[in-house]
């Protein structure tokens, strides 16, 4: 298996977008790319459960954060599985018995059981904004406050940010799925994302996968940019 391929497994690709159309067309052009096609809140209120039919083919990560008490999420959760999910988040921020009902439904898929992976502090929060909500303390600390909370009551992994990732690792190995998105390739634009890094710096750090979208959708060419952040992780 040649760098680029390698790098390709690590690199998930965000779609955001209410257009079907443009959906299917981004997923038949990173998808070669990338190892999973990530479909996140904007597309799946603008199409429902047909979005999925727009990356046919390829592994989704179906990112709803999913965030309600226990009963709730629950039953979006065995809604969820006929769509065949590869990955599935909710919100730590939700709560022990929260997270635990989101795993007991997502066991009755047996062995196409979605990865369940808990969103800790959003990548587009800095500080003061994280502050703002009345968490003292800093990302960090709410990120591994919450991250042993999640794993306790069942997540597989975490959602988190380049900036966290040491941290995790020393608290809790090499097991847990991270998947950190708030990836900018140098020199490209942060929009709204406040924790960010590189692909190189968040694998050197310890990502199990990487989310990246802007950079890769608005690019002229979007296969070409996902092929160049691949080789770059490779
Ligand atoms: O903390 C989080 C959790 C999820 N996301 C999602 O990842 C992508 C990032 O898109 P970019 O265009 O690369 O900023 C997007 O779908 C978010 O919903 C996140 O950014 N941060």
């Amino acid at each position: 298996m040649g760098a680029a391929r390698h790098g390709a497994r690590r690199l998930i690709a965000a779609i955001d977008t209410p257009s079907l159309d443009e959906a299917r067309r981004l997923a038949g052009a990173v998808g070669p790319h990338c190892g999973l096609v990530k479909l996140g809140l904007e597309a799946f209120c603008a199409n429902g459960p047909a979005l999925l039919d727009a990356a046919a083919g390829h592994d989704v990560f179906l990112d709803l954060k999913l965030h309600d008490i226990p009963n709730t999420v629950a039953g979006a959760v065995r809604a969820l599985l006929p769509l065949r999910p590869a990955m599935l988040t909710v919100h730590a921020a939700g709560g022990s018995a929260m997270i635990a009902a989101a795993r007991e439904a997502a066991e009755a898929a047996g062995a196409a059981r979605p990865v369940l992976l808990a969103v800790t502090v959003l990548t587009s929060l800095s500080a003061g904004a994280l502050a703002e909500t009345g968490v003292a303390g800093g990302p960090r600390q709410q990120v591994l406050r919450l991250a042993k909370l999640a794993l306790a009551a069942g997540a597989d992994g975490l959602v988190c940010s380049a900036n966290e990732i040491s941290v995790l690792r020393d608290a809790f190995g090499a097991d847990p799925v991270l998947v950190v998105p708030g990836i900018r390739p140098a020199g490209a634009d942060h929009g709204d994302q406040a924790r960010v890094a590189t692909p190189e710096a968040a694998i050197a750090a310890g990502a199990s996968y990487i989310v990246v979208g802007r950079p890769i959708t608005t690019a002229a060419n979007p296969a070409a940019a996902a092929a160049s952040i691949a080789a770059s992780i490779g």
